[in-house]
């Protein structure tokens, strides 16, 4: 043999599962994108061609939608949990599973009239999409849970001063700007061991998300780094259940616009959104004495 193969898994990708749950007329709704990647004793189906250990793709597919109906969708950690278990405890040539999840959000619409009680009424919300993805082994969970796509804004309370200058430097300093996000976010869950009570991964999520924003509007901002620091600070000391918080953060820059040739005073209040380039600012927050586990490239997550 010349060659042998590598890392290989397979699984279907984006089963897009919408679950209602029916409470009489009050309707709940979960959305959400699943993708199943199996791995473990895969080699004969891609040396000779052997289907004896495949579970097939569709069958995949099959199970995520039975299972929203059999365990329901408590939350998306909950079900990728579920999913993942059930792949790797009912399969005997599957030693590993990644569930990927993400779930878009709806709001409810009020009705014009308050007592019609018509409660099955959505609109989805341009807000983030919520990510997790659990990975199981037959013995040990992980848990990384984040969100992308949250755009948040400062007008104010933003300053950019004191950094390097060389020959090729034209940014001019300034002390009242405005910093501007988008945030890619994922934090990975202590959570290991079955044996270990479970985080309430609604909570978790909602509270989380909570600590970042607060942290975004409460720091004064010397930089968009510093700001980040702070809102994976607030993350780490508020939420005992999480160890380690990666960030991806375009600098979404907004330029005052020079309104001088029109005979207009610009102060502060007209700006130019630049889309790209864009200043790309990320790190890893960690608990003191944690090891960073989550992908440096969130792209690859
Ligand atoms: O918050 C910022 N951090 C930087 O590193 C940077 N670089 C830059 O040109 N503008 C900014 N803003």
């Amino acid at each position: 043999m010349t060659t042998i193969l590598g890392q290989n898994q397979y699984g279907k990708a984006e089963n897009r599962v919408v679950k209602i749950t029916r409470d009489g007329d009050t309707h709940h709704i979960k959305d959400l994108n699943v993708s199943v990647s199996l791995s473990g004793d895969m080699d004969e189906v891609h040396y000779s061609g052997s289907n004896a250990n495949v579970l097939p793709t569709d069958t995949t597919k099959n199970t995520v939608f039975a299972f929203a109906k059999e365990r329901g969708v408590e939350s998306a950690e909950q079900f990728g949990i579920h999913l993942a278990r059930h792949f790797v405890t009912s399969q005997e040539p599957i030693h590993r599973a990644r569930i990927r999840i993400e779930e878009y959000a709806w709001e409810r619409i009020e009705g014009s009239d308050a007592q019609s009680g018509k409660k099955h009424s959505f609109v989805r919300s341009g807000q983030e999409v919520r990510l997790t993805q659990v990975t199981y082994d037959g013995s040990a969970w992980e848990v990384v849970s984040g969100l992308k796509d949250l755009t948040v804004l400062n007008s104010t309370d933003s300053e950019f001063w004191g950094y390097v200058k060389d020959k090729y430097t034209t940014l001019q300093e300034t002390n009242d700007r405005i910093l501007a996000t988008e945030v890619s976010g994922r934090w990975r869950f202590n959570w290991t061991d079955d044996a270990a009570e479970m985080p309430d991964w609604e909570a978790s999520y909602q509270e989380t998300r909570k600590h970042m924003l607060q942290a975004f509007a409460d720091t004064y901002s010397l930089s968009l780094q510093q700001t980040m620091y702070e809102m994976g600070k607030r993350i780490i000391d508020g939420r005992s259940e999480i160890d380690e918080v990666r960030f991806s953060l375009p600098n979404k820059h907004h330029f005052l616009v020079d309104l001088e040739p029109f005979g207009l005073k610009n102060d502060n209040e007209v700006y130019f959104a630049a889309d790209r380039p864009y200043g790309l600012i990320e790190a890893t927050i960690l608990r003191d004495g944690c090891k960073a586990r989550i992908p440096v490239d969130l792209t690859n997550l």
